[in-house]
């Protein structure tokens, strides 16, 4: 049974398992798998991308951690950058990619493509 409406406040270190589950489930209960194709799902994740981008729209350069946005500015924030990064790990599904594996392994691999260079912090 899906249990989708049950928000628990605070869930430590939620998995990205636990998120495609979920997220397969919900599609799943509402015969929407059809939809979900690649193109799709990239269609998606790049309009909720452009849904994000408004919220920062002509408000100029914002502080890290948003400190004057109120409280309906920052829960949208949230929930936007939700969208995104839910259809972004539906897309990697779709596309049979462990996105978890692939981004650790990315990570790698930028940290040898760009070497810390010692003289900086001198
Ligand atoms: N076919 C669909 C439709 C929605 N969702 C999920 C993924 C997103 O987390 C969220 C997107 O829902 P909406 O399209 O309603 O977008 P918003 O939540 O941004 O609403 P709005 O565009 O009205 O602000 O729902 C999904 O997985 N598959």
């Amino acid at each position: 049974m899906e249990n989708s409406h049950v928000c628990p406040k605070k869930v430590k270190d939620v998995s990205l398992q636990e998120l495609r589950d979920s997220l397969q489930e919900f599609a799943r209960a509402r015969g929407w798998e059809q939809y979900h194709s690649p193109r799709n799902l990239l269609l998606a994740l790049v309009g909720e991308v452009g849904e994000l981008s408004e919220i920062f729209q002509w408000k100029g350069e914002v502080a890290k951690g948003l400190p004057d946005w109120t409280s309906d500015e920052k829960q949208h924030v949230e929930e936007e950058l939700s969208d995104v990064f839910l259809y972004l790990l539906q897309l990697a599904d779709v596309c049979g990619v462990d996105l978890g594996q692939a981004a650790l392994t990315k990570i790698i691999k930028n940290a040898q493509k760009y070497p810390v260079n010692p003289a900086t912090f001198n």
